[in-house]
């Protein structure tokens, strides 16, 4: 498991290893700055081969003395360093003024008020600098700042060298470690090298454009004891990794009807091609058996583009009860090109939350337990009243909004995520996911290059296609839609909301990855052999 953790969570975890007396905060330090050089010559090897000059950025905190530790060992390596401190010398935090005073062994230091009206920017112009480590700020970062950065900016505009490169330590300054959010201006590294875990921030919302490759430091922090870990286990978050090929394979003995009947519904003749393309991924996936739900005057549309999938008639919400009368029919999906008027007639007897409006029977008692797909029009439907929806949603639900219909249903939290951080750690994609999860009572997937899935208990993860894992031909019309079927397919062959959420984002990813560019929606399901495939041969192998 990738673990994610947020700042606080990450000085709890210092903070625990330096009192049980297992390492001291200046060891830590030390480990970090060396991590910092070795990732510096690990992806760029010609800094190896001469001596170079470099400029190091301190902060008034602790990502100032990393940066400290970094200006001695280059000194110590043969480069010629400038190092600016931004702060006062006396009001550094005990490890950061220790190394601070190491390099006034070996160097100077150019000291700078931290307001900016007293920058001096054109010290920043060093001629032939090759590399700029930025030690202004790491996850003590609380309010945006300004001044260090256009110095920064002006270091790098001023170097005659163009290839000049820029580490950053821990986090970019100005970048939000919990949210990815810039308070005010952010530096743009082509590295940033962070310990222990990586934080949330490098994978949300503009972190990933910010950090340029991530490179994780080991600084020998051991995960606390079992009785009394450091950060409880529910409240990290975990990035979306690579499913068990065991979670996704058919037993041999087994039969279709093993791996359930998914039904996505459609919508009006003309817009029945979102459902195709939910219902020929829920195949794909592994469904054994999958239905387009659709009205006498659509059938004719569908049947000429359907084999393997199967098409069921529902004429209204009533014929739709009758229709799920069949328990076997254990997974539905609706949203994909269904049309809102529509979807208000429906989603309430996918949810068995009684019989349709029409019939004004009493809800029942013992609703079914289907699982259940919500996506786009299913949503939308519901902008005027989500309360309604909520009401009606249970736990094997799942909810995909991208972010419109997130706003649409949770227009308090999408308002919070939109505003101009002040201050930090920013509200983030994650804190808004868990509420929602928790306010709609069933598992909420908020779609974009950095999905954010959630359930009620608060258990999240982050599915990125960022990195080395980015997808940007996912950009694309109906990419949602096999989304929503891949999940469904997903849940009917009976994972947990989350797993299937999680599962399905991941081999949409991958898909898109597997096809490149060029890709289109109908590509994506196509994909899913070759992925499987690829599932199979990472598995270890079983002793024989
Ligand atoms: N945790 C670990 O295990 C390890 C952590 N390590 C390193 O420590 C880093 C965290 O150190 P940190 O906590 O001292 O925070 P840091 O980012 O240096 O900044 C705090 C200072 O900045 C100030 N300040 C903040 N915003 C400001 C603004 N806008 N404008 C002006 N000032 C502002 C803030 O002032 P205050 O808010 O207190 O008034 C405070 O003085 C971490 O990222 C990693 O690099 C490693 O050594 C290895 C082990
Ligand atoms: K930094």
């Amino acid at each position: 498991m990738t673990k994610l953790l947020t700042a606080e969570q990450m000085r709890g975890i210092e903070t625990a290893a330096i009192e049980s007396g297992s390492v001291t905060g200046l060891e830590l330090m030390e480990r970090a700055g060396r991590g910092v050089v070795e990732a510096v010559f690990a992806e760029w090897p010609d800094l190896l081969q001469a001596s170079h000059i470099a400029v190091v950025l301190c902060g008034p905190g602790n990502n100032g003395g990393d940066g400290f530790v970094v200006a001695r060992l280059l000194k110590e390596w043969g480069w010629e360093v400038r190092v600016f401190l931004y702060g006062d010398p006396d009001s550094l935090p005990p490890d950061a003024r220790a190394n601070y005073k190491r390099w006034r062994e070996l160097g100077e230091v150019t000291v700078r008020d931290i307001d900016p009206a007293s920058l001096q920017d054109d010290d920043l112009a060093v001629p032939g600098c090759s590399l700029i480590v930025d030690g202004l700020f790491g996850t003590g970062l609380t309010r945006p700042f300004r001044g260090p950065f256009t110095a920064f900016a002006q270091a790098r505009d001023l170097s005659d060298k163009k290839d000049v490169r820029v580490v950053a330590i821990d986090t970019p300054s100005g970048l939000c470690a919990d949210s990815g959010r810039i308070l005010d201006t952010a530096i743009r590294a082509d590295m940033s090298v962070t310990f222990h875990a990586a934080k949330l921030g490098h994978y949300l919302d503009r972190g990933p454009s910010e950090c340029g490759k991530i490179v994780l430091c080991d600084i020998g922090l051991k995960p606390g004891s079992e009785s009394r870990p450091a950060v409880p286990p529910d409240e990290i978050v975990r990035l979306v990794e690579r499913p068990a090929h065991a979670a996704l394979a058919k037993r041999a003995d087994h039969h279709k009807y093993s791996h359930g009947h998914a039904l996505i519904l459609s919508g009006v003749p003309g817009t029945g091609g979102a459902a195709r393309l939910a219902a020929r991924a829920a195949l794909r996936i592994g469904a054994g058996l999958v239905s387009v739900v659709c009205e006498d005057a659509e059938v004719a549309e569908h049947a000429a583009q359907l084999t393997a999938i199967m098409i069921k008639r529902a004429n209204g919400a009533a014929a739709l009860a009758a229709l799920l009368e069949d328990e076997r029919l254990n997974a539905l999906c609706l949203g994909p090109g269904l049309g809102v008027d529509r979807a208000r007639d429906l989603v309430p007897v996918a949810l068995g939350a009684g019989d349709p409006p029409s019939r004004g029977r009493a809800r029942s008692a013992s609703p079914p337990r289907r699982s259940v797909v919500l996506d786009a029009d299913a949503l939308t439907a519901f902008a005027e009243a989500p309360a309604d929806l909520f009401a009606m949603l249970h736990e094997r639900c799942v909810l995909t909004p991208h972010a419109g219909e997130f706003g649409r249903l949770f227009p308090d939290l999408a308002e919070r995520l939109d505003a101009t951080p002040t201050k930090g750690p920013a509200y983030s994609k994650v804190d808004a996911t868990r509420e929602a999860a928790a306010r709609a009572g069933c598992t909420i997937l908020f779609k974009g290059p950095d999905t954010v899935i959630a359930e009620p208990s608060g258990q999240a993860s982050i599915n990125a296609a960022r990195y080395d894992r980015a997808a940007p031909w996912l950009a694309t019309a109906g990419s949602g839609d096999v989304l929503a079927g891949f999940i469904t397919g997903l849940l009917a062959r009976g994972m947990s909301p989350m797993e299937a959420a999680e599962t399905g984002a991941w081999l949409h990813v991958e898909c898109a990855r597997a096809f490149g560019p060029g890709l289109i929606a109908e590509d994506l399901p196509e994909r899913i052999p070759e992925v499987l495939r690829d599932l199979e041969h990472a598995a270890p192998r079983r002793a024989r």
